[in-house]
């Protein structure tokens, strides 16, 4: 053929490549936002870097649960954000050092502890007279207080005095001086609250000296740090107390003065003008609870004498405030309260003016996220929005207001001032802080929460199930993984392929959840499938005789592993799968550097199957001796060392467990043991007594039988057999009713024979 007839070849170029179409667009975080009421999608205003602002505590006694549900709601939001959305989060948090709260207490227990000392025996009649006049000025603070709660704290309170009262009365009366001094004790000890605030209206503007206020803050700072520490709450990046910001405080005072949005008055005290401030129409004063400005005046009372503090709220100062509804951005100091000097005369910082100050020392006039507890909305937080965008005179200061949900406890709010709270660290003597850490991962971080037993008890039961997977899927692991083999790859078949499609779509809705303003109650929910899925697939395999795949149980187990390590449950330092025995954490909750789990297990595997092998053994030669020292080598003797062995279709399973858990199941079985021990016994001993009672009845000659035991009194007159014929009160027994008679007779003359 001629060449040049041969077509030219068609140069072939690549392939047009089409774009995936229909994908789903991957959800973006949204984070309920309290400026809006709504859920809004997060945009920092600079990248990835997010800066984060909280309130911190008010240092004047323990923390409490209800702290704890703030801080450690916060600090796994925080976690979230930096940890599994990649965002560079600076966070920072106060402490209020300097407050209405702490110069009361820090006077009070500073006068209770002189009177007590001064008076180390004081005489009944002045305890008496002393308790008389206190409780007449407690009964007044008991009827102005407007909330009803706090009222019916303090009616407990009085009520308690008055019986100790009655009890010394009678005591006295009967001229008895043990029992005197026991009742004097009592009535004292009863009084403390009464007695402090009494020495306190008497006494307190005479304390003079600082070191009072700022020791009982020293104290319960240290405190607090320290139940974080417990907590695994992590350490936050900036550290700031109002007592280290004074001059700054002032600065800024003067700045919204001069901007027009404050005014000094005759005091010496500062305040904030929401008129001036709400007249200029670039601004709005209470952003997120507007339907609070402006309100009746018993609930603006209220709330003013809440957050303005006990000590700042006499009559003089609210007369000279120009509206009811303004605040204090400086207090002039009275006697007995720690003071700065400033142009104003000495004095000290309103409460919300510290967290404006030190957040925009730190920030600058932008702040990505505010953060506090749900009860700090109005009026704390709304002052703060208004005196930072009064200090910059700019409207857009927070971009994010996050609130999280109460705690309370039997339907009302925990609080340090209903004395209604259980401390941090009361409720780690009864759980870990991963207990408690659970319990909040399973509510909402802004719903209220119910703390009770009962809920402690659901997070307890997450914590066991999914312990027990992680056990479970680790001692398959030790047996069968072997990434390192070729048979450690199996063809994944159906029962795998449908395992990992319900892992991928679990996946995709775990992620969900955390984009769905950190969801992870429904996280914790989808763990929960994930587990039971993960557990039905082994027992089907086991069913099978096959041994499950390891590749996909590791992988879940892995997963709800990082997660959890994410959210602060499991340290991150763990290399392993699964929770880090609580034996093993030291106070911070970190893990030790030593990993007891890769250490040990292989020992204790080898004690396992030789147990096993010597148990079969002494079975099949029926030594009981031996059997009885390999259950005691199980409940006894590995238990106290924090290790369980389980019999699973004729394998053992290792597993590490906590030791205290441990004991505590041992003893559950003990006492399961005694109460089915008692109840074979009880068993055994009524045969014994039906028997006994059979073998008498058998004993008694046919004729006698109608004449003794439960027929005494019945019959009059019998026939030779001794068969009644008569009842006892003469009347003849009717045929058919001697008929049921005599066949009773025939049956015990055959027993009788035999
Ligand atoms: N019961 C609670 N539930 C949730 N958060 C709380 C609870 N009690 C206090 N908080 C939060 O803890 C943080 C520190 O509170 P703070 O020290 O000001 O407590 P407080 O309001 O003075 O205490 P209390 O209400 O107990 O008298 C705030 O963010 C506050 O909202
Ligand atoms: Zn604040």
């Amino acid at each position: 053929m001629d060449p040049n007839l041969r077509p030219v070849a068609v140069k072939r170029v690549q392939k047009h490549w089409d774009q995936p179409k229909n994908a789903t667009p991957p959800p973006q975080l949204t984070v309920y936002n309290s400026l809006t009421r709504q859920k809004e999608v997060f945009v920092p205003n600079e990248g990835k870097r997010v800066r984060w602002y909280i309130c911190g505590p008010t240092v004047y006694d323990s923390s409490h649960m209800g702290h704890a549900r703030s801080y450690l709601s916060l600090d796994i939001l925080r976690r979230v954000f930096r940890d599994y959305f990649g965002y560079d989060v600076e966070f920072i948090m106060n402490i209020t050092d300097v407050d209405d709260k702490i110069i009361k207490r820090a006077r009070q227990s500073h006068l209770l502890k002189s009177y007590f000392n001064e008076s180390q025996a004081p005489p009944v009649m002045k305890v008496c007279e002393d308790v008389v006049a206190a409780l007449e000025h407690f009964k007044t603070k008991f009827e102005t207080e407007m909330d009803p709660d706090k009222k019916k704290m303090f009616e407990v309170m009085i009520k308690k005095v008055q019986q100790q009262s009655s009890a010394l009365e009678e005591a006295m009366k009967a001229q008895d001086s043990i029992a005197t001094e026991e009742a004097k004790g009592r009535l004292l000890n009863e009084s403390r609250d009464v007695l402090s605030e009494w020495l306190d209206h008497n006494h307190g503007k005479d304390v003079r000296d600082h070191s009072v206020f700022d020791d009982l803050a020293k104290t319960y700072e240290k405190e607090f740090l320290a139940d974080m520490a417990r907590l695994n709450v992590l350490p936050v990046d900036v550290l700031t107390r109002v007592s280290e910001y004074v001059p700054e405080v002032i600065t800024y005072v003067k700045k919204i003065i001069s901007n027009g949005y404050a005014y000094a008055a005759e005091d010496g005290s500062v305040y904030f003008d929401t008129k001036a401030f709400e007249q200029n129409p670039k601004h709005f004063y209470a952003k997120l609870v507007p339907e609070a400005y402006g309100e009746d005046s018993e609930q603006l009372l209220k709330n003013m004498k809440e957050s303005e503090g006990e000590l700042s709220m006499s009559d003089d100062r609210l007369k000279s405030k120009r509206s009811p509804n303004d605040f204090a951005l400086w207090k002039s100091s009275k006697d007995g309260e720690p003071f700065w000097p400033s142009e104003w005369g000495n004095g000290r910082p309103g409460w919300h003016i510290e967290c404006s100050v030190m957040s925009s020392a730190i920030c600058g006039s932008k702040l990505d996220i505010h953060a506090g507890g749900f009860d700090l909305k109005f009026p704390h937080h709304d002052n703060e929005i208004a005196q930072v965008e009064a200090h910059y005179d700019d409207p857009h200061w927070v971009n994010y207001f996050l609130h999280c949900g109460t705690l309370r406890i039997q339907g009302m709010k925990m609080s340090k001032s209903l004395k209604n709270f259980i401390t941090i660290r009361k409720a780690l003597e009864d759980y870990t802080p991963r207990q408690l850490r659970l319990l909040f991962l399973m509510h909402n971080w802004a719903d209220v929460l119910d703390y009770s037993s009962s809920t402690m008890e659901r997070a307890l039961q997450f914590e066991k199930i999914t312990n027990e997977f992680f056990l479970l899927v680790k001692d398959f692991l030790r047996r069968h993984y072997k990434p390192d083999r070729s048979e450690g790859y199996q063809k994944f078949q159906g029962k795998e392929l449908k395992l990992m499609e319900e892992f991928g779509k679990l996946k995709s809705e775990v992620h969900e959840a955390l984009c769905d303003s950190v969801d992870t109650r429904s996280v914790i929910e989808k763990f929960r499938e994930l587990i039971s899925l993960g557990n039905a697939y082994i027992v089907e395999k086991e069913k099978e005789g096959h041994v499950p795949n390891c590749l996909l149980l590791r992988n879940i187990a892995a997963y709800i592993t990082n997660l959890l390590k994410i959210f602060g449950a499991i340290p991150q330092s763990n290399q392993e799968i699964g929770f880090v025995s609580e034996d093993e954490c030291n106070g911070e909750g970190a893990s030790t550097s030593f990993n007891k789990e890769a250490v040990v297990m292989p020992y204790l595997d080898a004690l396992a199957q030789f147990r096993e092998k010597v148990r079969l053994i002494a079975k099949e030669h029926k030594v009981n001796g031996i059997l009885e020292e390999c259950d005691t080598l199980r409940d006894k003797t590995l238990t106290e060392l924090g290790v369980r062995l389980e019999d699973r279709n004729g394998q053992t399973v290792v597993k590490l467990v906590d030791r205290a858990t441990l004991l505590r199941e041992q003893e559950q079985k003990d006492t399961e043991k005694k109460r089915k021990d008692k109840e074979k016994a009880d068993k055994e001993q009524k045969a014994r007594e039906k028997a006994d009672k059979e073998a008498a009845a058998k004993k008694i000659k046919p004729e006698e039988l109608f004449k003794q035991g439960e027929h005494v009194g019945k019959y009059s007159k019998f026939d030779e057999r001794g068969v009644p014929t008569h009842l006892a009160d003469g009347t003849e027994i009717t045929k058919s009713q001697i008929k049921k008679l005599e066949k009773v007779y025939e049956a015990q003359k055959k027993k009788y024979q035999q």
